[in-house]
């Protein structure tokens, strides 16, 4: 899967930090690669095989050396001989990152990291991160969600934190190609999972948390406790200035500033945190603010919108401060970031609505989102959203009532069902918005209640008839998706893009509404 041109090493070189690891056959082999999936192995790679939360990575060691694999490492002795050299180890995950860290040269010993981790805002807020590194004249490498970049290469992510072979293999990359500064998300999968294992940050920054992922994690506790192994696990121990960069306005903010007090730089909206507003508008344009930071106040003016960027904003500034950057950089490097893909984006139109494309996906999102844009509407605002299948159940009631209350319409669809029934999905998250007094209507009705709840598992369809029957002056929110050009169906990856969608829901309407024009060939 991440074979480098060229690059080999001897298998026992790759071993040199993995305890506890006994070859079994001839270890005179050479690794050229590594690889986690056997269907995507390359002659030369070493295989490594891992459990997961489907099948087994054991079960394909086999299918691996067909495929030419050099090696296999394995928790379990397979149950048939095989002519490669097998390398049994305790735990394959950390194996596989302390060997992907040896097979790379150590990239991440001359890279200077910012880990952000947190439910909401590590995207922006790396973004951000980024812009100000860049104009404090950088050269800066990003992972996260949005892609894997730096330079001139942007890659489409698999995951938001890639696993710990190809997170090396990016480290390297990026370190060949001259980038010093690397602004990552550390997903709480990623610190679970041991993607991150070996990874040493300067700055780590934590944005908040709330429910998400209780399906994987299982609990609210084990869901921090995932995120704070960046603080406790992944952080160089020779930083001098404050370097975990913690929202002193979160519950679970506070447990950290508290036991990790005098490394913490903590931020929030009032003078107890270490980063405050001294002032602050939030309006239609954007936020301007003065804030207070260790260095002395600095004054930004960003078009991002809403509360939950200004928190950003000074998660952002905490992270650099730390990096002694200056405020100049801080002041343009944040004013030079005037969107962030699909989050917040506006789609400019001519029908009169406001139309908001969105990534919330978790309840906190949903209503930080919502609250900000409630703000803006003259008329109603109608909430289009669904919740993704495979995932965190216990969370769908909850964003519906969120959608309940801040929304006047509020339209139930479907986000990445994956292998579950759409219909089931809908009527978990139904109650919820039930619970706020929401009646049901349907877009076939003649007259439209000022309030109510509808349901249409086809996304298409529900932002189409949304858009169909907004009324000029109202605000119509599409949650969820974002920056996402699919649609996850069964295990069928489908091309849609909410924006693609709503836009061509625009033209049909403004179609309509202006047949003469349009016969006439105007626009
Ligand atoms: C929970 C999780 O992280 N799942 C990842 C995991 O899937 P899994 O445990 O189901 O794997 P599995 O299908 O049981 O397979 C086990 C092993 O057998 C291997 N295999 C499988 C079949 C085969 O023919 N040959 C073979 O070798 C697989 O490559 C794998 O190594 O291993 C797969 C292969 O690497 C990943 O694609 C998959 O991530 C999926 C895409 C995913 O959606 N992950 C999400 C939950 C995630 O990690 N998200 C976080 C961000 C969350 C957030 O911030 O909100 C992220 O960092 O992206
Ligand atoms: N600081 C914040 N607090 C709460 N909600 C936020 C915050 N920043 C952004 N959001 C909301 O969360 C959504 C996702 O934001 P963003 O992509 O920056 O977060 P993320 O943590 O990277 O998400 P993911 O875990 O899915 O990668 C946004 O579309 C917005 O609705
Ligand atoms: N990183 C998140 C993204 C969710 C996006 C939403 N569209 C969904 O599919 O639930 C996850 O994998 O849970
Ligand atoms: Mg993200």
């Amino acid at each position: 899967m991440i074979s480098e041109e060229k690059r080999a090493k001897p298998l026992m070189a790759l071993l040199n930090d993995v305890p506890n690891a006994r070859v079994i056959g001839p270890s005179d082999v050479r690794v050229f690669g590594l690889a986690t999936d056997s269907r995507r192995v390359r002659p030369g790679d070493l295989f490594v095989a891992l459990s997961g939360l489907h099948t087994d990575g054991h079960v394909f060691v086999e299918d691996a050396v067909r495929r030419g694999a050099s090696a296999v490492l394995v928790e379990r002795l397979p149950e048939t001989a095989l002519t490669v050299p097998v390398v049994m180890v305790d735990h394959a995950r950390k194996a596989m990152a302390a060997a992907a860290a040896s097979f790379y040269d150590h990239p991440v010993r001359s890279l200077s990291l910012v880990g952000i981790t947190g439910t909401n805002g590590k995207t922006t807020t790396s973004l951000l991160v980024e812009s100000i590194l860049a104009c404090a004249g950088l050269r800066v490498g990003v992972i996260g969600t949005l892609g894997y970049r730096w330079g001139e290469v942007k890659e489409k992510p698999d995951m938001t934190t890639p696993d710990a072979a190809d997170l090396q293999h990016l480290f390297f990359r990026m370190k060949r190609d001259g980038v010093s500064h690397v602004v990552m998300e550390v997903s709480s999968h990623a610190l679970e999972l041991h993607r991150v294992d070996g990874v040493f940050y300067d700055v780590g920054v934590f944005t908040n948390l709330s429910q998400d992922h209780l399906d994987f994690h299982g609990s609210m506790e084990r869901y921090f406790n995932a995120k704070r192994r960046l603080f406790a696990e992944h952080m160089k121990e020779s930083r001098h200035a404050p370097s975990m960069v913690v929202n002193g306005d979160d519950l679970y903010g506070q447990r950290l500033v508290q036991e990790f007090a005098a490394a913490v730089c903590s931020f929030g909206l009032d003078s107890r945190s270490t980063i405050h507003p001294l002032r602050y508008t939030l309006g239609a344009q954007g936020i301007e603010a003065s804030v207070q930071t260790p260095s002395g106040a600095v004054s930004i003016s960003s078009s991002l919108m809403g509360r939950l960027n200004l928190y950003n904003i000074l998660a952002a500034i905490g992270a650099v401060q730390s990096l002694g950057i200056s405020m100049s950089a801080v002041a343009e490097g944040i004013a030079a970031v005037n969107s962030v893909e699909g989050r917040l984006q506006r789609l400019d139109n001519e029908c009169g609505l406001q139309v908001v494309v969105d990534f919330a996906h978790t309840p906190d999102a949903m209503e930080k989102a919502l609250e900000c844009l409630r703000e803006l509407a003259s008329g109603r605002v109608w909430v289009v959203f669904g919740c993704g299948g495979d995932r965190d159940r216990t969370k769908r009631p909850v964003m519906g009532a969120v959608a309940g209350r801040y929304g006047d319409m509020v339209v139930i669809t479907s986000d990445n069902p994956r292998t579950e029934n759409p219909e089931a999905i809908v009527k978990d998250i139904e109650p919820g918005v039930q619970s706020t007094g929401k009646v049901r209507f349907s877009f076939e009705d003649e007259v439209l209640p000022l309030s109510g709840y509808t349901i249409e598992v086809d996304r298409r369809r529900a932002i189409r008839e949304t858009i169909r029957r907004a009324e000029p002056g109202d605000l119509v929110f599409i949650g969820g998706k974002g920056h996402e050009t699919y649609q996850i169906l069964g295990t069928q990856v489908r091309p849609f893009d909410d924006r693609v969608v709503a836009r061509e829901a625009l033209a049909q309407r403004r179609a309509r509404t202006m047949p003469t024009q349009a016969a006439e060939g105007v626009w």
